[in-house]
């Protein structure tokens, strides 16, 4: 059952956040969506976006700046929490970088972590509530997502093409088997045994594949982004995509740091790409 937190008009939609028990996570979960006005004429195609270490479902919504043209598409956005909250593990919010605010869309294996932090299926629970309550287009879904969420969209794409037929993201975590939030999450979520870390690693996803997203995936990397490349690895997935013969624009932006100043330049590119691929019959 969804409780409506708060609603605000915008653009001539409307901005909602709900909370819902969880399933997955076992604990109430909140998420954010934009309806645009097209969506009380009838279903419309919709995007997910996941967010980065320390967001909430609200960050993305103020900061990035994608109701006006998600208004003209007629697109809707629907944005999860980034972990559970009150989980009540110890030391659960002494790193920003693990715990509260990094679930990482991971399904927790590790016994501390494993009883609430199941990001991975909560993500696929909300695809279904939000099919099941809102005017969406079924078959017109994609996903994208910053940074830790970039590497969340990925992985939720690479390992779900049924049910995302778009990705996208912003200077994701392309490699978290071999970075330094990754390796320190993935040890934490999914213990030691590198194996298991595969199946949420999009560059090592990637190199069992052959074309999964045949219209293309864009990846956005500002040059003067903090973490890039030691966090980031974008070379590793671009080098994993030629491997898997999958089409990918990885665009490299002068003077664009890791914060939501760059994602909210670029981030109209990426709703139209999206609204063209969800029109597209693959067939
Ligand atoms: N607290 C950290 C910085 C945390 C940070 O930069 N978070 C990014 C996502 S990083 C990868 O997932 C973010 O999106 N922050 C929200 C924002 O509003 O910018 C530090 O002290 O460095």
């Amino acid at each position: 059952m969804l409780e409506l937190i708060s609603e605000h008009g915008c653009y001539g939609g409307e901005q909602r956040f709900y909370r819902h028990q969880s399933t997955a996570i076992g604990l109430p979960m909140r998420f954010s969506i934009f309806l645009p006005a097209q969506a009380s004429a009838g279903r419309v195609p919709a995007l997910f976006y996941l967010a980065g270490l320390t967001c909430t479902e609200e960050t993305f919504v103020i900061k990035g700046g994608a109701q006006r043209v998600a208004a003209e598409l007629g697109m809707i956005l629907i944005a999860p929490d980034t972990s559970p909250r009150g989980a009540d593990v110890a030391g659960e919010s002494d790193n920003w970088d693990l715990g509260v605010g990094a679930g990482f869309y991971v399904n927790a294996t590790e016994t501390l972590w494993q009883q609430h932090y199941q990001m991975y299926s909560y993500v696929l629970e909300l695809y279904d509530l939000v099919i099941q309550e809102f005017p969406i287009k079924a078959d017109s879904i994609g996903i994208t997502g910053h940074s830790m969420g970039g590497h969340g969209a990925l992985v939720m794409a690479l390992r779900n093409p049924d049910r995302f037929r778009s990705v996208s993201a912003f200077a994701p975590i392309c490699a978290p088997s071999h970075c330094p939030w990754g390796i320190k999450a993935f040890s934490a979520y999914l213990g030691n045994d590198q194996q298991a870390w595969r199946s949420y690693d999009a560059s090592a996803l990637m190199q069992d594949m052959h074309t999964p997203f045949p219209d293309g995936i864009l990846i956005d990397q500002g040059l003067s982004d903090q973490f890039f490349p030691h966090q980031l690895l974008p070379e590793s997935f671009e080098a994993a995509c030629k491997q898997a013969q999958q089409p990918i624009t990885l665009r490299r932006h002068a003077g664009y740091d890791h914060g939501y100043y760059f994602i909210s330049t670029f981030i109209e590119n990426h709703l139209r790409f999206h609204h063209q691929n969800l029109q597209s019959d693959r067939g």
